[in-house]
């Protein structure tokens, strides 16, 4: 991970009505990894990237690619941060290309039937790694949940932003769609993004991320690689379960398997 920081959060709070949902986070992440936030319901994940995106009030600093995130015009800060949210619901009877076209807006691509050779490109690359283009002109209302979820997953692939943030995109997959989400987001990674994505699966996150944060009551309570991050200390006292460990090819497996 020799990548440069792309992505510096000083200080971070934010209220929501008057609750105090994050307190004093601190963060510095590279490009090229993959970044699992986890922590119990409530925890205040959601708010996070909401947050570091600028999508919500907050207090502290947020510095993108070496911009301080207030300088930033709305349409360069959507070209910055591709944001994936939780339940990715669709109501617009569109065909799946267009939704996964609406990732190129921000680059000035306001009408998906006319986009030029690279916002097209662009569509293509990211429906094909998300294994969509057989669905291109099937309406995303007459989709599956899991179908919608992998469309939902192209559109912010096709933005092809420096931050990707995904709030749990591997919700309402099947076990092989869960996997190939989550490969298909390493291999973003790889090719230099900050992918920062939301999960409650801690076997996943343990097993293909860089670095792990566990948010509790709106606060940091562990970073860093898996194995630590996510000790059997860690995760009972912020979850309150036991965990089954172990390895196997080489990775480390995480499943939760009882109350503390
Ligand atoms: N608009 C709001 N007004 C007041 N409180 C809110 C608002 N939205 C969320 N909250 C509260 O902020 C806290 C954090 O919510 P957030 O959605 O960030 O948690 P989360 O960790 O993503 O949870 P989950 O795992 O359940 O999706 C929760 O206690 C929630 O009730």
């Amino acid at each position: 991970m020799s990548e440069a920081v792309v992505l510096i959060a000083s200080s971070l709070s934010a209220n929501l009505g008057k609750r105090v949902v994050l307190s004093d986070i601190s963060l510095s992440l590279p490009g090229g990894c993959l970044v699992a936030l986890v922590g119990p319901n409530g925890a205040g994940k959601t708010t996070l990237l909401r947050a570091l995106a600028g999508l919500l009030p907050s207090e502290g600093t947020i510095e993108v690619c070496g911009d301080a995130l207030p300088s930033l015009t709305l349409r360069e800060r959507a070209r910055r941060f591709a944001y994936l949210p939780q339940g990715h619901q669709m109501h617009w009877p569109l065909p799946a290309r267009d939704i996964v076209a609406l990732g190129r807006y921000p680059h000035g691509a306001v009408d998906p039937a006319r986009l030029t050779e690279q916002d097209a490109a662009a569509v293509m690359r990211a429906m094909q790694a998300t294994d969509v283009v057989s669905l291109s002109d099937r309406r995303v209302t007459e989709l599956s949940g899991g179908e919608r979820g992998r469309v939902a997953l192209a559109r912010v692939l096709a933005v092809e932003a420096p931050v990707l943030l995904a709030d749990e995109p591997t919700a309402s997959l099947d076990p092989r769609y869960q996997i190939e989400v989550v490969t298909r987001l390493r291999t973003a990674a790889d090719s230099g993004v900050l992918v920062i994505v939301v999960t409650h699966d801690l076997g996943l996150a343990a097993r293909f991320a860089d670095i792990v944060l566990v948010l509790s009551d709106g606060r940091l309570v562990s970073q860093g690689p898996p194995a630590g991050a996510l000790s059997e200390t860690v995760i009972a006292d912020v979850f309150r379960v036991r965990t089954y460990r172990a390895d196997y090819q080489c990775e480390t497996v995480i499943v939760p398997w009882a109350e503390v």
